[in-house]
């Protein structure tokens, strides 16, 4: 089962200034059972933590380990080494069944191509993980929130009757109606016009200004990354540096310099 630590962590999911996200020395190769010379790091002994209610991208060029990152972090996949902890326990122990578990009560996800299921409705999309976990659904909840991404008038509707944008605000609906500590984003503007792309990013600053939740974003995109409170940069598996209120500007030209120096510590 899940480890509970002694320390005193957050104030529940939509609590401030606690500690959201942990990961300690978190390890991952590919492909090293099948000798050295096809043995990939994808991320090298990787120690961060997020305080709740904040919003962070992480970013860094194609290959840096972005995905592992993600999908270590939110239990998705497994790390060969090192702990991921989300609101003070210890996620990386446990069966398959406990993590999944794990997974549904604490974690949402908005992934680019949206994983929204083509024969529900709007409405039923967005109240599917509650009751695949089991929990009560609140239908008039769900209604509030989906109004709240400006969908109120669509419940009815399914996935192909939505544009690429309203189809991202009905996965980031669905993301918040669990309330969970951390919601993880792959690249969810990566399919999107520029438009519906700053709306699904205002949404994703609401969720952690309005609903306290911790959001992490996976972009290759500087302006996307300027809506977050800090970016983390990744480096062939490493972290190579972070900053805090950035600008898109100040992005693009981190990136372009990333591995010029290696900065200790960070
Ligand atoms: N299932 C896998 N098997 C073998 N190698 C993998 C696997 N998944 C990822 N890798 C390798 O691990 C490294 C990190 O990959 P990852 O997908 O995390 O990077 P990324 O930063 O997300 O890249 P991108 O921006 O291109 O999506 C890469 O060298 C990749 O080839």
């Amino acid at each position: 089962m899940f480890r509970r630590t002694g320390r005193a962590v957050g104030s529940g999911p939509a609590g401030h200034g606690g500690e959201a996200l942990r990961l300690v020395k978190v390890s991952k190769t590919y492909g090293a059972g099948e000798g050295a010379e096809n043995a990939v790091t994808a991320l090298d002994d990787v120690t961060l933590s997020l305080r709740s209610g904040t919003f962070t991208a992480v970013m860094g060029p194609s290959g840096s380990g972005k995905s592992t990152l993600l999908q270590c972090a939110a239990g998705l996949d497994r790390p060969d080494s090192g702990i991921v902890m989300v609101d003070g326990e210890e996620m990386t122990g446990g069966t398959e069944a406990a993590l999944t578990k794990f997974r549904r009560r604490r974690i949402g996800f908005v992934f680019q191509q949206y994983n929204l299921l083509p024969t529900l409705t709007v409405a039923q999309n967005t109240t599917l993980p509650l009751r695949l976990a089991g929990r009560r659904v609140n239908r008039a909840r769900a209604q509030e929130i989906l109004t709240q991404v400006g969908l109120g008038d669509r419940l009815g509707h399914r996935p192909e009757q939505l544009s690429g944008g309203q189809r991202q605000r009905v996965a980031i609906a669905r993301a918040l109606v669990t309330e969970p500590s951390v919601i993880f984003a792959d690249e969810p503007t990566g399919a999107l016009d520029t438009r519906s792309a700053r709306d699904v990013l205002r949404l994703l600053q609401e969720a952690v200004r309005l609903h306290g939740r911790t959001v992490v974003m996976v972009t290759h995109d500087p302006v996307a990354a300027s809506y977050a409170d800090s970016v983390l940069f990744l480096a062939d598996g490493r972290l190579a540096g972070e900053m805090t209120t950035p600008t898109a500007d100040a992005v693009a030209e981190r990136l372009a310099h990333l591995g010029d120096t290696t900065p200790a510590g960070v």
